[in-house]
């Protein structure tokens, strides 16, 4: 069975349409990549699949996941889905950060919901081991100082860590990423991207991967949807579409990360003068 099954999915804002019939499944264990340029609908289309819609958009069609109907349902009905069935890592990490809270407290919470979930006692030095064990797994040096530490006190990649972390310490079976690296520098983004991939694969998670990158999505997701203004375009596996794209768009979207990969390497030809 699909861990996320959705059909006909459509978003609008009263009489505006943003996104349009979207369907895709998702399967346990498999990792899905929405690509397109900025506005094309993947934020909405992945908020829409886990009922977390801002007030005044209206989502139609059907999502079920886990089996559960999302469209049209009360938010309270959606609750229990939410960090034990879907968690969401966004581009900002201080969107899953309350700045007025401690690291350790913030990491805590999950990590109690998670074991009420499952019925384990959880003591005050079982609480802090996984506290601790957390913040190694995603590798962020001196964890003592960190769980004692506010937000605005590490950097941005530690804070998207520490995001991670708490969306993974929920227990989740599917993990939907937001744009998870843009907002870090360069060599940031490559370290929190393979870490992602590390523990995707290590937890075993359906994985709904979302970015504007065409390489970086096919780098790690198995299969690809491609929006533009509402609308899928075209899906396949990643590497046939990164590699023989067959819409006009995911062409150019291809020839755009080709070009920029080439003037990154320095190998951008020079344009030839006319004597
Ligand atoms: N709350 C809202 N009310 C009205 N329009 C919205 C709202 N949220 C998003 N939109 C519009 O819906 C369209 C799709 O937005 P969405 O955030 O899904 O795009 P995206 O592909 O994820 O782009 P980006 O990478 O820039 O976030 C855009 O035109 C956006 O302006």
């Amino acid at each position: 069975m699909s861990l996320l099954r959705v059909q006909g999915l459509s978003v609008a804002a009263g009489n505006r349409p943003l996104v349009h019939g979207v369907s895709f499944d998702l399967a346990p264990g498999e990792r899905l990549g929405l690509v397109g340029e900025s506005g094309s609908g993947k934020s909405l289309t992945a908020m829409a699949s886990v009922g977390l819609l801002a007030p005044g958009l209206r989502a139609e069609g059907s999502v079920l996941l886990d089996g559960q109907q999302v469209i049209g349902q009360p938010d309270r009905a959606l609750v229990p889905l939410r960090g034990a069935v879907a968690a969401v890592v966004f581009q900002d990490p201080t969107a899953a950060l309350d700045p007025l809270m401690r690291l350790g407290d913030q990491l805590a919470a999950p990590i109690r919901r998670r074991a009420r979930r499952e019925g384990r006692d959880l003591s005050a030095a079982a609480l802090r081991d996984e506290q601790t064990a957390w913040l190694d797994r995603v590798a962020i040096p001196d964890p003592a100082r960190i769980l004692q530490a506010w937000p605005h006190q590490v950097s941005g990649g530690q804070r998207q860590r520490v995001a991670i972390a708490m969306a993974l310490a929920c227990g989740p079976r599917l993990l939907i990423a937001d744009e998870p690296t843009t907002a870090l520098d360069v060599s940031t983004q490559a370290e929190v991207l393979s870490l992602l991939d590390q523990l995707v694969r290590d937890e075993g998670l359906a994985l709904l991967f979302i970015s504007h990158d065409l390489p970086v999505v096919s780098r790690i997701a198995d299969r690809v949807l491609v929006m533009r203004q509402g609308v899928v375009v075209e899906e396949g596996p990643a590497t046939r579409v990164f590699t023989a794209p067959i819409h006009d768009y995911t062409q150019s979207l291809v020839a755009a990360a080709r070009r920029l990969q080439a003037a990154l390497d320095g190998a951008t030809p020079t344009p030839q003068v006319a004597p």
